[in-house]
Protein backbone atom coordinates (compact mmCIF):
# COMPACT_ATOMS: atom_id res chain seq x y z
CA UNK A 1 0.00 0.00 0.00
CA UNK A 2 1.23 3.28 -0.63
CA UNK A 3 1.57 6.38 1.86
CA UNK A 4 -2.26 7.81 2.46
CA UNK A 5 -2.15 11.76 2.04
CA UNK A 6 -5.03 14.16 2.09
CA UNK A 7 -5.10 13.74 -1.44
CA UNK A 8 -6.01 10.19 -1.67
CA UNK A 9 -8.81 10.99 0.54
CA UNK A 10 -10.31 13.35 -1.69
CA UNK A 11 -9.71 10.90 -4.96
CA UNK A 12 -11.29 8.34 -3.09
CA UNK A 13 -14.34 11.03 -2.49
CA UNK A 14 -14.40 12.13 -6.02
CA UNK A 15 -14.61 8.46 -7.25
CA UNK A 16 -16.92 7.62 -4.80
CA UNK A 17 -15.04 5.05 -2.87
CA UNK A 18 -15.93 4.94 1.17
CA UNK A 19 -13.30 5.76 3.35
CA UNK A 20 -12.78 3.60 6.43
CA UNK A 21 -11.10 5.47 9.65
CA UNK A 22 -10.78 3.85 13.46
CA UNK A 23 -9.11 5.61 16.28
CA UNK A 24 -5.75 4.31 17.99
CA UNK A 25 -3.45 5.11 20.94
CA UNK A 26 -0.73 3.10 20.68
CA UNK A 27 1.99 1.33 17.96
CA UNK A 28 0.33 -2.43 18.01
CA UNK A 29 -2.60 -1.32 17.01
CA UNK A 30 -1.87 1.08 14.97
CA UNK A 31 0.37 -1.41 13.11
CA UNK A 32 -2.23 -3.85 13.05
CA UNK A 33 -4.75 -1.70 11.83
CA UNK A 34 -2.27 0.09 9.06
CA UNK A 35 -1.84 -3.29 7.79
CA UNK A 36 -5.33 -4.29 7.52
CA UNK A 37 -5.53 -1.78 4.83
CA UNK A 38 -7.44 1.90 7.60
CA UNK A 39 -7.34 4.64 5.43
CA UNK A 40 -6.83 7.30 8.46
CA UNK A 41 -5.96 6.43 12.19
CA UNK A 42 -7.06 9.39 14.42
CA UNK A 43 -5.82 9.42 18.22
CA UNK A 44 -8.68 11.00 19.81
CA UNK A 45 -9.25 12.97 23.05
CA UNK A 46 -12.20 9.59 23.80
CA UNK A 47 -8.60 8.52 25.70
CA UNK A 48 -9.60 10.57 28.40
CA UNK A 49 -13.02 7.92 28.31
CA UNK A 50 -11.41 4.77 27.12
CA UNK A 51 -7.97 5.02 28.19
CA UNK A 52 -8.23 6.83 30.98
CA UNK A 53 -11.50 6.30 32.33
CA UNK A 54 -12.70 9.86 33.05
CA UNK A 55 -16.48 10.65 32.31
CA UNK A 56 -15.67 13.23 29.32
CA UNK A 57 -12.93 14.23 27.17
CA UNK A 58 -12.33 17.47 29.01
CA UNK A 59 -9.49 16.36 31.37
CA UNK A 60 -6.95 15.66 28.44
CA UNK A 61 -3.85 17.65 27.80
CA UNK A 62 -1.92 18.24 24.64
CA UNK A 63 1.07 16.59 26.39
CA UNK A 64 -1.35 12.84 26.77
CA UNK A 65 -2.26 13.58 22.85
CA UNK A 66 1.66 13.99 21.76
CA UNK A 67 2.33 11.33 23.81
CA UNK A 68 0.01 8.81 21.99
CA UNK A 69 0.54 10.29 18.67
CA UNK A 70 4.26 9.50 19.40
CA UNK A 71 3.27 5.80 20.06
CA UNK A 72 0.85 5.75 17.27
CA UNK A 73 3.42 7.35 15.15
CA UNK A 74 5.91 4.11 15.76
CA UNK A 75 3.16 1.88 14.21
CA UNK A 76 2.11 3.15 11.14
CA UNK A 77 3.86 2.97 7.44
CA UNK A 78 1.26 4.07 5.28
CA UNK A 79 -1.91 5.42 7.25
CA UNK A 80 -2.93 9.20 7.84
CA UNK A 81 -2.63 10.06 11.19
CA UNK A 82 -4.69 12.74 12.70
CA UNK A 83 -4.21 14.36 16.02
CA UNK A 84 -6.92 15.68 18.03
CA UNK A 85 -6.31 18.97 19.47
CA UNK A 86 -8.06 18.78 23.26
CA UNK A 87 -10.39 20.41 25.56
CA UNK A 88 -9.42 24.76 25.26
CA UNK A 89 -6.10 23.97 23.35
CA UNK A 90 -7.19 25.96 20.62
CA UNK A 91 -9.09 28.96 22.32
CA UNK A 92 -7.06 31.63 20.56
CA UNK A 93 -4.83 31.76 17.40
CA UNK A 94 -1.58 31.47 19.35
CA UNK A 95 -2.63 28.86 21.50
CA UNK A 96 -3.56 26.65 18.16
CA UNK A 97 -0.20 27.39 17.09
CA UNK A 98 1.63 26.08 19.94
CA UNK A 99 -1.01 23.24 20.31
CA UNK A 100 -1.04 21.88 16.71
CA UNK A 101 3.19 22.60 16.35
CA UNK A 102 3.78 20.18 19.75
CA UNK A 103 1.36 17.10 17.86
CA UNK A 104 2.36 17.27 13.96
CA UNK A 105 6.14 17.37 15.78
CA UNK A 106 4.92 14.09 17.63
CA UNK A 107 3.79 12.64 14.46
CA UNK A 108 0.74 13.80 13.19
CA UNK A 109 -0.17 14.85 9.58
CA UNK A 110 -2.96 16.65 10.44
CA UNK A 111 -4.68 17.81 13.67
CA UNK A 112 -8.55 17.90 14.13
CA UNK A 113 -10.39 20.85 15.89
CA UNK A 114 -14.24 21.09 17.35
CA UNK A 115 -16.30 23.94 16.10
CA UNK A 116 -18.19 26.22 13.64
CA UNK A 117 -17.11 28.99 11.54
CA UNK A 118 -15.54 30.57 14.73
CA UNK A 119 -12.57 28.80 13.71
CA UNK A 120 -12.26 30.11 10.36
CA UNK A 121 -9.51 32.22 11.49
CA UNK A 122 -7.24 29.93 12.93
CA UNK A 123 -7.85 27.14 10.49
CA UNK A 124 -6.57 29.25 7.88
CA UNK A 125 -3.66 30.51 9.71
CA UNK A 126 -2.83 26.95 10.45
CA UNK A 127 -2.79 25.71 6.38
CA UNK A 128 -1.06 29.09 6.09
CA UNK A 129 1.52 27.76 8.23
CA UNK A 130 1.22 24.19 6.92
CA UNK A 131 -0.44 22.85 9.27
CA UNK A 132 -3.75 20.54 7.58
CA UNK A 133 -6.85 20.70 9.22
CA UNK A 134 -10.06 18.38 10.19
CA UNK A 135 -12.79 20.28 11.10
CA UNK A 136 -16.08 18.34 13.33
CA UNK A 137 -18.97 19.23 13.64
CA UNK A 138 -22.26 17.88 15.70
CA UNK A 139 -21.96 16.53 19.10
CA UNK A 140 -18.43 17.86 19.32
CA UNK A 141 -17.80 16.33 23.02
CA UNK A 142 -15.69 19.06 24.23
CA UNK A 143 -18.90 21.12 24.67
CA UNK A 144 -21.23 18.14 26.63
CA UNK A 145 -21.39 20.65 29.47
CA UNK A 146 -22.96 23.06 27.04
CA UNK A 147 -25.25 20.51 25.09
CA UNK A 148 -26.05 18.84 28.74
CA UNK A 149 -25.31 15.06 27.70
CA UNK A 150 -24.03 13.18 24.75
CA UNK A 151 -27.00 13.90 22.69
CA UNK A 152 -27.97 13.97 19.06
CA UNK A 153 -27.64 17.48 17.54
CA UNK A 154 -28.99 19.16 14.40
CA UNK A 155 -32.46 17.77 14.83
CA UNK A 156 -34.43 20.92 14.74
CA UNK A 157 -34.42 22.92 11.19
CA UNK A 158 -32.87 26.06 12.06
CA UNK A 159 -29.90 24.08 14.16
CA UNK A 160 -29.63 22.03 11.19
CA UNK A 161 -29.37 24.92 8.20
CA UNK A 162 -26.94 26.70 11.08
CA UNK A 163 -24.29 22.61 10.82
CA UNK A 164 -24.57 22.90 6.68
CA UNK A 165 -23.58 26.83 6.69
CA UNK A 166 -20.42 25.87 9.04
CA UNK A 167 -19.60 22.98 6.86
CA UNK A 168 -19.45 25.49 4.27
CA UNK A 169 -17.60 28.65 6.29
CA UNK A 170 -15.44 25.70 7.36
CA UNK A 171 -14.04 24.05 3.96
CA UNK A 172 -13.66 27.79 2.34
CA UNK A 173 -11.52 28.82 5.42
CA UNK A 174 -9.13 25.71 4.13
CA UNK A 175 -10.42 22.55 6.39
CA UNK A 176 -9.05 18.89 4.14
CA UNK A 177 -11.48 17.00 5.96
CA UNK A 178 -14.86 16.97 8.50
CA UNK A 179 -16.06 14.82 10.91
CA UNK A 180 -20.34 14.68 11.72
CA UNK A 181 -20.91 13.31 14.91
CA UNK A 182 -24.28 11.91 16.11
CA UNK A 183 -26.67 13.85 13.70
CA UNK A 184 -29.79 12.74 11.63
CA UNK A 185 -29.19 10.61 8.59
CA UNK A 186 -30.68 13.54 6.11
CA UNK A 187 -28.29 16.12 7.37
CA UNK A 188 -25.28 14.20 6.95
CA UNK A 189 -26.30 13.66 3.88
CA UNK A 190 -26.69 16.91 2.57
CA UNK A 191 -23.73 18.33 4.62
CA UNK A 192 -21.56 15.74 2.53
CA UNK A 193 -23.10 16.26 -0.65
CA UNK A 194 -22.45 19.81 -0.39
CA UNK A 195 -19.07 19.65 0.55
CA UNK A 196 -16.42 19.14 -2.05
CA UNK A 197 -13.84 18.06 0.78
CA UNK A 198 -14.34 14.59 2.36
CA UNK A 199 -16.79 13.91 5.06
CA UNK A 200 -16.88 11.30 7.78
CA UNK A 201 -19.56 9.93 9.95
CA UNK A 202 -19.62 8.57 13.30
CA UNK A 203 -23.52 8.34 14.37
CA UNK A 204 -24.16 10.82 10.85
CA UNK A 205 -25.87 8.13 8.34
CA UNK A 206 -24.57 5.99 5.73
CA UNK A 207 -24.73 8.47 3.00
CA UNK A 208 -21.38 10.63 4.51
CA UNK A 209 -17.97 9.74 2.32
CA UNK A 210 -16.40 7.41 4.96
CA UNK A 211 -16.78 6.20 8.56
CA UNK A 212 -15.29 6.50 11.73
CA UNK A 213 -15.24 4.62 14.56
CA UNK A 214 -13.60 4.59 18.68
CA UNK A 215 -11.71 1.31 18.38
CA UNK A 216 -12.67 0.06 21.72
CA UNK A 217 -16.65 0.13 20.43
CA UNK A 218 -15.76 -1.28 16.97
CA UNK A 219 -13.81 -4.11 19.29
CA UNK A 220 -16.43 -4.17 21.85
CA UNK A 221 -14.20 -3.62 25.05
CA UNK A 222 -15.40 0.34 26.01
CA UNK A 223 -15.39 0.66 29.92
CA UNK A 224 -17.78 3.43 29.34
CA UNK A 225 -20.48 3.67 26.57
CA UNK A 226 -21.72 1.01 23.49
CA UNK A 227 -23.03 4.56 21.10
CA UNK A 228 -26.36 3.54 19.30
CA UNK A 229 -24.14 4.07 16.29
CA UNK A 230 -21.54 1.45 16.68
CA UNK A 231 -20.96 -2.37 15.70
CA UNK A 232 -19.16 -4.93 17.55
CA UNK A 233 -16.97 -6.20 14.86
CA UNK A 234 -15.32 -8.41 16.86
CA UNK A 235 -17.89 -10.78 17.51
CA UNK A 236 -18.41 -11.81 13.82
CA UNK A 237 -14.88 -12.73 13.48
CA UNK A 238 -13.18 -13.87 17.02
CA UNK A 239 -9.46 -11.68 15.29
CA UNK A 240 -8.99 -8.60 15.39
CA UNK A 241 -7.10 -7.84 12.25
CA UNK A 242 -10.17 -9.92 11.02
CA UNK A 243 -12.36 -7.43 12.52
CA UNK A 244 -10.93 -4.04 11.10
CA UNK A 245 -10.67 -5.90 7.89
CA UNK A 246 -14.81 -6.88 7.99
CA UNK A 247 -15.16 -3.04 9.10
CA UNK A 248 -13.40 -2.05 6.07
CA UNK A 249 -15.60 -3.93 3.68
CA UNK A 250 -18.85 -3.62 5.37
CA UNK A 251 -17.91 0.03 5.06
CA UNK A 252 -17.28 0.06 1.04
CA UNK A 253 -19.78 -2.04 0.37
CA UNK A 254 -22.37 0.37 1.96
CA UNK A 255 -23.40 -2.52 4.69
CA UNK A 256 -21.79 -0.71 7.77
CA UNK A 257 -24.09 1.62 9.22
CA UNK A 258 -26.97 -0.24 9.09
CA UNK A 259 -30.49 1.15 10.24
CA UNK A 260 -29.81 0.29 13.35
CA UNK A 261 -26.67 2.30 13.81
CA UNK A 262 -28.29 6.27 12.46
CA UNK A 263 -30.61 8.55 13.63
CA UNK A 264 -33.76 9.72 11.67
N1 LIG B 1 -16.47 4.47 23.72
C1 LIG B 1 -16.67 5.69 23.24
N2 LIG B 1 -17.21 5.83 22.00
C2 LIG B 1 -17.41 7.05 21.46
O1 LIG B 1 -17.90 7.12 20.31
C3 LIG B 1 -17.03 8.19 22.20
C4 LIG B 1 -16.45 8.01 23.46
N3 LIG B 1 -16.30 6.76 23.97
N4 LIG B 1 -16.02 9.06 24.21
C5 LIG B 1 -15.93 10.37 23.56
C6 LIG B 1 -17.09 10.57 22.71
C7 LIG B 1 -18.41 10.60 23.45
N5 LIG B 1 -19.30 10.06 22.47
C8 LIG B 1 -20.61 9.66 22.70
C9 LIG B 1 -21.00 9.17 23.93
C10 LIG B 1 -22.31 8.74 24.16
C11 LIG B 1 -23.23 8.82 23.15
C12 LIG B 1 -24.64 8.38 23.40
O2 LIG B 1 -24.93 7.79 24.41
N6 LIG B 1 -25.53 8.66 22.45
C13 LIG B 1 -26.92 8.20 22.53
C14 LIG B 1 -27.78 9.17 21.75
C15 LIG B 1 -28.66 9.96 22.68
C16 LIG B 1 -29.71 10.72 21.90
O3 LIG B 1 -30.57 10.06 21.27
O4 LIG B 1 -29.69 11.97 21.91
C17 LIG B 1 -27.03 6.83 21.87
O5 LIG B 1 -28.04 6.18 22.05
O6 LIG B 1 -26.06 6.43 21.18
C18 LIG B 1 -22.85 9.32 21.92
C19 LIG B 1 -21.53 9.72 21.69
C20 LIG B 1 -18.60 9.75 21.27
N7 LIG B 1 -17.25 9.50 21.73
C1 LIG C 1 -15.08 9.92 17.90
C2 LIG C 1 -13.96 10.62 17.19
C3 LIG C 1 -14.45 11.35 16.00
C4 LIG C 1 -13.20 11.52 18.13
O1 LIG C 1 -13.20 12.73 18.04
C5 LIG C 1 -12.43 10.89 19.21
O2 LIG C 1 -12.22 9.66 19.19
O3 LIG C 1 -11.98 11.62 20.10
MG1 LIG D 1 -12.32 13.67 19.75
Amino acid sequence: MAKITTATLLKMKQQGKKISTITAYDASFAKLFDQAGIHAILIGDSLGMVLQGQDSTLPVTVDDMAYHTQCVKRGVEDTLIIADMPFMSYATKEQAFTSAAQLMQAGASMIKMEGGAWLNDTISALVERGIPVCAHLGLTPQSVNVFGGFKVQGRENDKAQQMIEDAKALETAGAQLLVLECIPSALGKAISQALTIPVIGIGAGKDTDGQILVMHDALGIACNYMPKFSRNFLKDTGDIKAAVELYISEVSAGNFPGDEHIFN
